[in-house]
């Protein structure tokens, strides 16, 4: 327990947890940092954070204002505050609020001890003499509930340890189930727990039943995965991603994480300014653009309404098409081709039958010639990933997948397909020097092709995500009830043969469901130079039935080399 006072001459209490630091310096995590909340008997609330860093020599104090100035725009950028006017003061504040209110609503007592919990990051309190205080540094959670009764120590790598003083009084047991609460919901905030973990239950009951005995450390759960990285992304999403395997010995894949599409080589993408007509930006709006009663320019691209709602979801109607364009792929047109880059890619002096393109509907973004601001309801892709995502490895047969950490609503933005922009003649001398890939990542951006007349060979375009690419590319497919549409999205230039690929939930996504798309692939085409992976989507639609029998006698894993995404065939309408 620490004291100290302020200028005023108030004495704050202010816990510290000392069995955190011993095993700080047992870790060696010299440059952790340690935030401390404590409140004075008037109420009064101070925050203190403890950062130790290298020291320096020549060591001069800045400004406060000029520290806090600093603080902003780095929080702006970093973890995209679209809020205007976003303080750091503000924040704080907001903080000691919290505390205080905390302090006041959860001070019930259960058993004689405070229920007063401070969920997450780093911080520990005292707001009774007894009190339970959570701390985080680097993902180990200390639970501790009057410092010396119970420490639960949760590591992040699935493996949960509690650990019992010697000394247990009787009727701590609905504590216990707060505690596992909590966790779980330490869980859905992001920490990599899978859903199994609420076999939690069980062993927690056998916790209770040890209250009466003399214990010493209880390992209540001890599973290590083979694999689990903090974050995929190395910082470069406002979200850290994660990734486990508790299936296999797999590895994680390697590749490298681009959060947004670079050129190849070829392919021609150039984002002019001078190309943007007035026709086609909002110069003279400001703020939000769906906060005015009359749609600007950017809403013609959908008719003139905007296909995003006030929140950021994609509204029903326009949702409900794209899903049964994809669905019911005999209600739509298909364009096909005079002259189809995807067979002139194959060889030039063979003119090979185009097998049909779908004409898909646009959403349009406002951009840098809009008057706008980056917090206008009309620019969702460009904002990037907001939701809580995790990479992990199927059970199914299927490889590496993506999943859902949160519940998500019907509409929401999940992430666009993010990947090297190459031509299809690239990517399909890409195809040729392939050795047998597991594993398949192109994506044709053929949304338009229809309007284009005759692309020349550097305007028809793939995404590559094999070496490059963003967390898409662990998407897998599902046929025809996939939880997530593709939808093409213009943000930097009116050309269509370049756009974003954006997924959105076609449904409401329950918290650890696997996220899916459907790719699209025509199963029954056997011309294709790469055949299509056995479909293992597990629907009841699944169209891989016949295909599946076709295929058995493959007998080399040349012959299983699959194509992925990399297709653009008309679907066969699945039979119910
Ligand atoms: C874009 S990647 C998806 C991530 C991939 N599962 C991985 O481990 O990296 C596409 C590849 O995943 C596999 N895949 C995707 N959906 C599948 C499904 N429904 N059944 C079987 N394999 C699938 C195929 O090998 C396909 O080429």
């Amino acid at each position: 327990m620490g004291k100290s006072s302020n200028s005023e001459g108030n004495h704050f209490e202010c816990m510290n947890s000392e069995q955190f630091k011993a095993e700080e310096e047992e870790n060696g995590a010299l440059n952790a940092s340690k935030i401390d909340i404590a409140s004075s008997s008037r109420s009064e609330v101070k925050i203190s954070l403890t950062y130790k860093s290298s020291l320096r020599s020549h060591f001069q104090a800045p400004s406060l204002e000029s520290v806090l100035k600093q603080v902003e725009e780095k929080c702006v950028k970093l973890y995209r505050i679209t809020q205007p006017g976003f303080s750091m003061l503000k924040l704080m504040k907001d903080m000691c609020e919290c505390f205080l209110a905390a302090c006041s609503t959860s001070t019930d007592t259960e058993q004689g001890i405070s229920k007063t919990v401070t969920p997450g990051l780093g911080i520990s309190k005292e707001c009774s003499p007894q009190a339970i205080s959570v701390e985080d540094i680097d993902h180990q959670l200390t639970f501790c509930i009057n410092s010396t009764i119970l420490n639960g120590v949760v590591n992040y790598r699935n493996r949960i340890l509690i650990e019992v003083a010697s000394q247990i009084p009787k009727g701590l047991g609905p504590i216990h189930m707060d505690l596992i609460r909590r966790m779980r919901n330490f869980n859905v905030d992001g920490y990599g727990f899978p859903e199994k973990d609420k076999k939690i239950d069980r062993e927690i009951t056998e916790l209770d039943s040890l209250e009466s005995s003399s214990a010493g450390m209880v390992i209540v759960q001890k599973q290590q995965s083979s694999h689990y990285v903090e974050d995929i992304t190395k910082g470069q999403e406002a979200y850290g991603i994660t990734l486990i395997n508790e299936i296999n010995e797999e590895p994680q894949p390697t590749f490298y994480y681009i959060q947004q599409n670079v050129i190849y080589q070829n392919a021609y993408v150039k984002f002019l300014l001078a190309r943007i007509s007035d026709d086609n930006c909002c110069s003279n709006c400001f703020g939000d653009c769906l906060s005015s009663e009359i749609p600007c320019a950017c809403a013609g691209e959908t008719g003139g309404e905007f296909a995003y709602m006030p929140g950021g979801l994609v509204k029903e109607k326009y949702l409900e098409s794209c899903i049964s364009m994809k669905r019911d792929l005999q209600q739509h047109n298909l364009f096909y081709c005079r002259d189809c880059p995807l067979e002139r890619s194959k060889d030039k002096s063979l003119s090979g039958t185009c097998k049909g393109h779908l004409v898909r509907k646009f959403i349009k973004e406002c951009w840098y010639k809009c008057g706008c601001s980056m917090a206008c309801g009309n620019r969702i892709v460009q904002r990037g990933i907001t939701a809580r995502l995790q990479v992990f490895m199927t059970p199914g047969g299927k490889g590496w997948g993506l999943r859902t950490l949160e519940d998500m609503p019907k509409g929401a933005f999940i992430c666009e397909y993010v990947g090297e922009v190459v031509t299809n003649t690239e990517l399909y001398e890409r195809n040729m020097r392939n050795t047998g890939e597991k594993h398949t990542y192109p994506v044709l951006l053929d949304a338009d092709w229809s309007s284009e007349g005759v692309l020349k060979d550097e305007e028809a375009l793939c995404l590559d995500a094999t070496s490059y690419g963003n967390v898409a590319r662990f998407i897998n497919h599902r046929c025809s009830d996939a939880n997530l549409v593709g939808i093409p999205v213009e943000v930097e230039t009116p050309d269509h043969h370049y756009y974003h690929l954006a997924f959105f939930t076609a449904r409401k996504v329950n918290a650890f469901e696997e996220l899916t798309w459907d790719y699209g692939i025509d199963f029954d085409d056997h011309s294709h130079p790469v055949k299509a992976f056995k479909c293992h989507c597990g629907s009841k639609f699944c169209r891989d039935q016949k295909s599946m029998r076709m295929t058995k006698g493959a007998k080399t894993f040349q012959d299983n080399r699959d194509h992925g995404l990399a297709i653009n065939l008309p679907i066969l309408v699945p039979t119910k």
